[in-house]
């Protein structure tokens, strides 16, 4: 089994600080993500900058598509991006519009299943579809809420669908094993990593950890 990814959640809204915290963190990180309040914030000239900063890391746009699939990530994709990510609750051709956009740039397409009510429904769905990244997610604000992404990370790993498993939701050192452990092929940690006195060392522990696991 190859080795899990690390991605890296760049969630403030400051371009600056963003291109900042991502010349510290790229090196330890295989994936630099764009968070969704931030790609809101800055468009398409962030993902540009980091681009041309980070050659040797893969760059996820969390765009939360939700309609206009195709129309809405292209740019992106033509901008540089690796994956974009869609709503698991947007509709099923918008889904496949996003896949569609990924496979003509030979890049990937992540399904957000973030507020799916059947998580195992709508996975075979978007799996049968050609889906590459299956974004399992615990969002901020859920999160806020008390929940957790486990138990649906074990749900949607335990379907052995030939496609990548993404788990997101205040991942943090003392649980990136157990996703891991659970079926997580790309741990993401945002809050962890930005939110650190070190946030290079946290990065190197989190990858660490998930290599070992
Ligand atoms: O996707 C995210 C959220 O919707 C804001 O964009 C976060 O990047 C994701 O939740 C990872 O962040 P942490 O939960 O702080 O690890």
């Amino acid at each position: 089994m190859s080795k899990p990814l690390v991605q890296m959640a760049l969630d403030s809204l400051d371009f600056d600080a963003t291109v900042a915290l991502a010349e510290k963190v790229a090196p330890h990180v295989d994936i630099l993500e764009i968070g969704t309040p931030c790609i809101k914030h800055n468009g398409i000239a962030l993902l540009k900058t980091l681009r041309a900063k980070f050659p040797n890391n893969k760059i996820l746009v969390d765009l939360k598509t939700m309609d206009a699939g195709y129309y809405e990530a292209e740019p992106f994709f033509k901008a540089g991006a690796d994956i974009t990510t869609v709503l698991g609750t947007a509709d099923i051709g918008t889904i496949k519009g996003v896949i569609d956009v990924a496979n003509a740039y030979g890049k990937e397409a992540q399904v957000d299943l973030i507020n799916v009510l059947d998580k195992g429904t709508r996975t075979k769905e978007v799996a049968a579809l050609g889906a590459h990244i299956i974004g399992v997610h615990t969002g901020l604000d859920q999160q806020a809420a008390g929940q957790t992404p486990f138990v649906d990370l074990g749900l949607v790993a335990s379907l052995g669908l030939p496609v990548k498993v993404s788990v997101a939701g205040g991942i943090k050192p003392a649980t990136v094993q157990q996703v891991v452990k659970a079926g997580a092929t790309i741990v993401v940690a945002g809050a962890a990593i930005y939110g650190a006195a070190d946030p290079a060392a946290a990065a190197a522990e989190i990858t660490a950890l998930a290599r070992a696991a």
